[in-house]
This record gives C-alpha cells, structure tokens and sequence, in this order.
C-alpha cells in the first residue's frame, strides 16, 4: 500500500508521483502594480492550478529565491491567510503552507492548510514545537546557510551524502520533538546552496534520499540549473526542461514534484506511471 497523508481532512495519496502546484504571493507575482497583493488573483491562480490536475496547492508569502529578504511575519500573514481561506472554501485539493515561521504555521493550518512546507527544515525557533503540536504532514527540505547568501559559493566535499546527512538529522529532530514518521517528506533543496553541479548530481542520485524511509519531493521548477542547461534566460522558458527534469525526478524515486507548468507536469507524469505500471520490479526494490 502506497503512503498517504492526511491533510486536515484531505487526502494526498502517493500511489502515483504528484504535482504540487505554486501559489506564490509575493510583490513580483500577484500585484496589481501597488505594493498590495491581490488574493483574488492568487485564489484565481490556485483555482486554474487545481483544474490544470494539482493535487495540492503550495501557497507562499515570503519569497525565498537567491537573494530575497526576510518578509516580516504581519506581512506574510496578511498575504497568505486570505489566499488560504479562499482556496480551502472553492477546492477539495491539500493546501501546503510555505513558510518557516511557526505563527505563519499555526495560522494557515487554522485557515485550512494541511501541510507544512518549510525550506528551513523547521530550524527556526519553535519551528519544531510548532510542527508537532499541529500533527500535519511535514515537508523537511536541505537548504545551505540563508536564501540571502546561499548562491555566493556553495561548496560540499560530497554534496549528496553531505545534504543526505543533514536530512536524517531532521528526520530525527523532528521525531524527537514529536512529530510521527509517518508525516515527514524529505527534499534536497534543489537551488537552495547549490551549483548546477551539484543539482545534477542530487538529480541523478535522488534515489539515495529515499534510503531515509519518507517520501521524496523533488523541485526544480523554472529554477536557474534548468535555465542554464537550455540557454533559457526568461523562466517561463523553462517548461519543457523543468518537465524533463520532474520526469528524472520520479524515475529516480521522487513522488512528489513541485511545480509552477502543472498541465505540462500531470500529463508527462502520466506517461511516466504508465510505463512504470508495466515496468518489471527494479531489482534494488
Ligand atoms: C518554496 N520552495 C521553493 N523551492 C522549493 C523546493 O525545491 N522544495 C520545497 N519543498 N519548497 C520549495
């Protein structure tokens, strides 16, 4: 039997690789110009996600690209929860928050999320207390040093074994402040500390990340390695390499991707699950 979360009361099932869909609010998405962000416009980019096959919705308020700054904890509450309560009111699908801060937590599950999506891996103060008070599925992902700093000049002597490492430290951070096995997903963080190199070397060895008995998400979408290994400078370039790289992603053990082209993404991942549904067993199974 396939895992399955439960998230406030909807269901995510991983029988297949599924597609998180983005709901980013930051300034340079859903603004009407001003420096207010239009939730409906947000709720609206859900709504079309979600027809366009999501299976969950990952909403954001603090943007958390090469270089970004801390987003005050008001401000992302003012734009997350309204945009939460609208999505949980018009779609039945899993609502992600992605944040890492715990009253950010505590908020979006009281507005409907059921799942914590944090790039910090729950390292913030009562991150982790937060995370296993609310009971929900928890997505742990690896990222190096800060999202300011991150891209200066990353460097590992063995990126995969080295963000394998950290991510069991998590796993068991996690348990031990009491949240269940059963709700943890594990992510390297693709981009987040990371050359091109080092992300292709994660890519070809994801498989090694499903040693740690959780679930698998992988995210590469439109992310600077797919831009430079097409020449595709502009991100809404990079769906077809994004879609390539997600199908890598669950043929090497991934089966959750996050992604921002989700009808690319849900009808390439539907070949994928068709070939893996007559696939003889992988002999490492
Ligand atoms: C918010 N965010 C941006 N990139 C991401 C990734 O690769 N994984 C997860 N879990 N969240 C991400």
């Amino acid at each position: 039997t396939s895992p399955q979360f439960d998230c406030n009361g909807r269901i995510l099932r991983l029988d297949r690789p599924r597609v998180m869909g983005i709901v980013n609010i930051t300034p340079d998405s859903f603004s009407d110009g001003g420096a207010h962000f239009d939730a409906e416009a947000a709720i609206a980019h859900g709504l079309r996600l979600a027809q366009e096959g999501a299976d969950i919705l990952d909403v954001g308020g603090e943007s958390t690209r090469p270089g970004s700054q801390e987003v005050p904890v008001e401000e992302e509450l003012r734009r997350v929860v309204p945009v939460i309560e609208g999505l949980a009111r018009n779609t039945a699908l899993p609502i992600s928050i992605d944040t890492s801060k715990p009253e950010v937590m505590r908020a979006a599950i009281k507005a409907g999320a059921g799942m914590l999506n944090d790039v910090y891996g729950l390292r913030r103060e009562g991150a982790l207390d937060a995370a296993a008070e609310l009971g929900m599925p928890v997505v742990l992902m690896h990222m190096l040093g800060e999202p300011r700093a991150m891209q200066e000049a990353p460097e590992y002597d063995d990126v995969v074994g080295e963000v394998h490492r950290f991510l069991a430290e998590r796993i068991f951070a996690a348990e031990m402040a009491g949240v269940a096995r059963k709700n943890i997903i594990a992510d390297p963080g693709f981009g987040f500390g990371k050359t091109v190199a080092h992300n292709l070397q994660l890519l070809a060895q994801l498989r090694r990340f499903t040693e740690l008995g959780v679930p698998v998400l992988a995210g590469l979408s439109r992310k600077k390695t797919i831009g430079e290994l097409t020449g595709r400078d502009e991100p809404r370039q990079r769906v077809h390499g994004s879609v390539a790289a997600h199908l890598i992603a669950a043929q090497n053990g991934a089966t959750i991707v996050r992604a921002h082209d989700v009808a690319a993404t849900v009808d390439a991942l539907k070949v994928w699950a068709a070939v893996a549904a007559v696939a003889p067993p992988r002999k490492d199974a």
